[in-house]
């Protein structure tokens, strides 16, 4: 199937002011400023099918709201092209916009001094939505948000929470096929993070809409989105399968063994010793297609076992230990 999102080779470089140390610094900064380009997203490529969702993940810097600026025809790129539903995004900007919701986490869209009802109702003349569309879209996305209390409030009184979910809402107003979301769980508190989170998979399950959200929450990941886009420094690290995560980046799984007796050294073939005291003794396991069974038919057969725990990577962990890499790797050169 053709994508309905593509990044080939993209690059946005911005300028970026150097400051020099000083008061004299000061005074050339302003008489001469001297700037350096910063590769905010270097050479980027990926394709998005429709009905995908995608998790587009970095830490800060990474260049993730960049990449989204550009999807939704804000920025364009330096070099390298964007297409969305076949168009240039930002040549195109009013038939994009027409096609996709935006949301982003750290700005609002709603109208602040306005109840939520308005925002809605100016969103539906701004975007041309049908009457019929609108009044079902309004009826449906208002009882699965749980907005109904709250339709006539000011935008101002509204819970970070509440806000969220109505930003969300409002940009689903207009059946766009796709949906950008930058940061959308970002300040919630637990609870309003999982109201977010299930409704984002059930739009993207019920509806087929697209969805590529940026998040630094790992969880929002986990929960809503098969496919992973990684992005460090601007560079691509890592485009696949959540699945397929821990195999790219050699992450392994522990085994934790637990003694009824402290064991003295323990040697488990197929597996290296990683720490533990006492009666407890961990294991990286080299995944070489020994099973549990097999690994642990080869303890020593006076080995007095209690219980036994086999933990899997989760993506944090291993997105965790590659960023430490990274950061010793760094430093060390
Ligand atoms: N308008 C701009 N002018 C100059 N530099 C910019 C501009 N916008 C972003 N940058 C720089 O580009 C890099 C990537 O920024 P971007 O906001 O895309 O990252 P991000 O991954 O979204 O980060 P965060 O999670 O902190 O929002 C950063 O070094 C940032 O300082």
């Amino acid at each position: 199937m053709a994508p309905i999102i593509s990044a080939e080779h993209v690059t946005k470089v911005f300028r970026q002011r150097v400051r020099r140390p000083g008061l004299l610094g000061s005074l050339r900064d302003l008489a001469a400023p001297v700037t350096r380009p910063v590769n905010a997203v270097d050479d980027i490529s990926f394709a998005i099918a429709a009905g995908e969702a995608v998790g587009y993940l970095g830490p800060n810097g990474a260049g993730k709201s960049t990449m989204i600026k550009m999807l939704t025809g804000i920025l364009a790129p330096s070099s390298g092209k964007v297409m969305v539903l076949g168009r240039h995004p930002q040549a195109n900007r009013v038939e994009n916009a027409r096609q996709i919701g935006v949301v982003f986490g750290q700005r609002t869209q709603l109208w602040w001094e306005l109840p939520l009802s308005e925002s809605f109702e100016l969103h539906r003349r701004m975007y041309r939505v049908p009457s019929e569309v609108f009044a079902r879209n309004r009826a449906d996305l208002t009882e699965m948000m749980g907005l109904a209390s709250f339709l006539e409030r000011p935008v101002r009184h509204l819970s970070l929470g509440q806000r969220m979910r109505a930003e969300i809402a409002m940009a689903l107003m207009h059946d766009p096929k796709i949906l950008f979301l930058d940061e959308p769980t970002i300040g919630l508190d637990v609870v309003a993070k999982d109201v977010v989170r299930k409704f984002l998979s059930r739009i993207n399950r019920e509806r087929g809409t697209t969805i590529i959200l940026t998040t630094h929450d790992l969880q929002d990941i986990e929960e809503i989105c098969p496919r992973l886009i990684m992005v460090d420094e601007g560079k691509l690290l890592f485009d696949g399968a959540v699945a397929d995560l821990r195999a790219r980046f050699g992450a392994r799984r522990r085994l934790v063994l637990e003694f009824s007796r402290e064991p003295g050294f323990v040697h488990l073939a197929g597996a290296e010793p990683d720490g533990g005291e006492g009666h407890l003794r961990s294991f990286l396991l080299n995944d070489d297609g020994r099973s549990l069974v097999e690994l642990l038919a080869a303890l020593q057969a006076d080995a007095d076992l209690r219980d036994v725990r086999l933990h899997e990577p989760g993506i944090e962990e291993i997105i965790r230990t590659h960023y430490q890499r990274r950061i010793e790797t760094g430093r060390a050169a």
